[in-house]
């Protein structure tokens, strides 16, 4: 660490303490007596499976949830040096910000048809004193000067809707600092973020470090617990378990999580390709802003192998899959699902015919928050058999594969009734993949299956994607995480601009496959297929 680093945690103010913190839902007890200490100018990171009470204890901390038991201690430096201890009751997100506290959640809070400015002016009283109006000239200015104290490069004029995802995080972390918060809670904020925009994300954590900012931070992504962290808490069923050490191990923190080792590479033979399961020609698909995403792709998966599509987030992945599952408007080319053209058959006959979808947003597309987890697990057959006949639902039936699934997959949850949004976000996403595989699939799409579960989870369903392509399945996996698509993958399809601009091997060294995935050229002595001499 260089000095001035040093200079600035020494001149960091606020401690936090969590003593006994408790919080009980119904019968679970979701955080049992939670001790917790961050220290001025630390990044500490939360390391937990999912479920094991890790946003629970944060929304306790920003006001969102109340205590059943315990204190939140917060202390700073008296005139003397001397730390002076404040317990406090936060009843509201408001209360947390006035002790200095700030949250940057999964999901943004922001108003996409607002600039920059006007969201980081929302709600405070940034007016202008004459006219008793918001001052947009001060809200412009104070993001000019928080971007520019901490790097976090954005555009105070730029209507939210047209910025990157990773651009919008950085508005929630201005609308943080301007409220002066010196201790700042990131749940999961990799979780959505492309691999540049996530080494980015790290740098403004060590500027805010080096700024003397405390930060407590939630992931399940090993490597960067490992990279950015000072000190790691490890939470088990709503209990601390433990604390570990940055230097140790992923394996070591794998199985300090879980409570047992985890296979963190993905273990699968050869592939042996049959038929194809999918193949899709000239398919273009044109946005609502007339922007064609999808721009004449060509891509062949076929039965018994997994192909791996690799690409920057924001290349038409997402639309590729919508219009696989007929969800997306397509405006040109053809889609075979085992040898049928079902593009525009409607999604209904699609999953019909064997396809299992897992979607990149699952409380978008993948759950109804509303509906219990057993409704959740029947949502694309509730009208078939074996879980209803004759219009009748067989409720026992349902039960029954409920309770098997909840074993199979781990879903942490009270009961099957328990509605699925108030499940943790790793067990709904358990929820979604519970329901495709439960049936025989001829092809799956499976896009950022792996989002927000745990290490012990990712295990799971890495090695049930396999098994269903060892049972004959073809499989699509997209995701923005390199390291998954060449671990899953037998077939990597590079996708940049709406196109797949290379299909290369798994064991391809990442630079060459980061180059195409940023728009370069396949030449011509390199070991590579294009799509050309493929011979589509
Ligand atoms: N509002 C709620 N009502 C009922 N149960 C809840 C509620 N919120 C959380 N829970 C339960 O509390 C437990 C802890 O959930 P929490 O979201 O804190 O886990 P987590 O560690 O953040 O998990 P993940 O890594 O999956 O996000 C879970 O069993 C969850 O189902």
């Amino acid at each position: 660490m260089c000095d001035e680093e040093q200079l600035a945690r020494r001149s960091a103010t606020l401690r936090l303490q969590l003593r006994g913190l408790t919080k009980r839902f119904g019968s679970l007890v979701a955080n049992d007596h939670i001790d917790l200490t961050v220290e001025p100018g630390e990044i500490h990171a939360l390391l937990g499976e999912n479920g094991a009470g890790k946003s629970t204890l944060m929304n306790m901390l920003y006001g969102l949830l109340t205590p059943d038991e315990g204190e939140i201690v917060i202390s700073r430096p008296d005139e003397s040096g001397d730390m002076v201890e404040t317990v406090h009751r936060f009843d509201s997100p408001g209360d947390a910000l006035d002790a200095g506290l700030g949250m940057v959640h999964q999901h943004f809070m922001l108003v996409p048809v607002f600039t920059v400015a006007e969201n980081v002016i929302l709600g405070r009283e940034m007016t202008n004193e004459r006219t008793r109006l918001l001052d947009r000239r001060k809200a412009r200015q104070a993001v000019r000067t928080v971007s520019e104290q901490y790097g976090l490069q954005v555009d105070p004029d730029a209507l939210v809707e047209d910025i990157p995802v990773g651009v919008q995080q950085r508005v929630e972390i201005i609308k943080a600092l301007i409220s002066d918060c010196e201790l700042l809670i990131l749940d999961e904020p990799t979780a959505v973020l492309t691999p540049q925009e996530i080494d980015e994300l790290l740098e403004i954590m060590r500027q805010l470090r080096a700024d003397g900012k405390s930060i407590v931070f939630i992931s399940h992504k090993l490597k960067e617990v490992k990279a950015i962290a000072d000190r790691i808490t490890v939470i088990r069923h709503g209990r601390v378990v433990g604390e570990a050490d940055p230097s140790a191990s992923e394996s070591e923190l794998a199985a300090l999580m879980v409570g047992r080792d985890v296979r963190l590479q993905v273990e699968k033979t050869d592939a042996d390709p049959g038929e194809p399961a999918l193949e899709i020609r000239d398919l273009t698909v044109v946005d609502e802003r007339g922007f064609h995403a999808v721009d004449g792709l060509n891509l062949t998966v076929n039965a018994g192998e997994i192909v791996g599509v690799a690409g920057v987030q924001g290349n038409g992945q997402t639309e590729l899959a919508e219009a696989i599952m007929a969800l997306a408007p397509t405006v040109g080319g053809s889609i075979h699902i085992g040898g049928r053209e079902l593009a525009h058959a409607g999604t209904s006959r699609i999953i019909e015919a064997g396809v299992g979808y897992i979607p990149e947003d699952r409380s978008l597309d993948g759950v109804v928050k509303e509906f219990s987890i057993e409704e959740n697990l029947i949502l694309n057959r509730y009208n078939r058999p074996p879980y209803a006949r004759a219009g009748v639902l067989n409720a026992v039936e349902i039960s029954r594969q409920a309770a098997a699934n909840i074993e199979t997959f781990d879903v942490r949850t009270p009961s099957a009734s328990t509605p699925v949004g108030s499940l943790s976000g790793g067990n709904q996403q358990k929820v979604i993949v519970a329901r495709e595989f439960s049936r025989p699939l001829k092809l799956l799409i499976a896009a950022q299956p792996t989002r927000g579960v745990d290490v012990g989870a990712m295990e799971f369903i890495h090695s049930r994607i396999v098994a269903e392509r060892d049972a004959g399945a073809g499989v699509l996996v997209i995701s923005s995480e390199l390291d998954e698509v060449l671990s899953l993958s037998d077939r990597v399809a590079v996708m940049y601009d709406g196109k797949i601009v290379a299909e290369v091997s798994p064991d391809t060294p990442r630079d060459e496959i980061g180059r195409l995935m940023a728009g370069a050229t396949v030449q011509a002595e390199e070991p590579v297929q294009t799509e050309e001499s493929d011979g589509d």
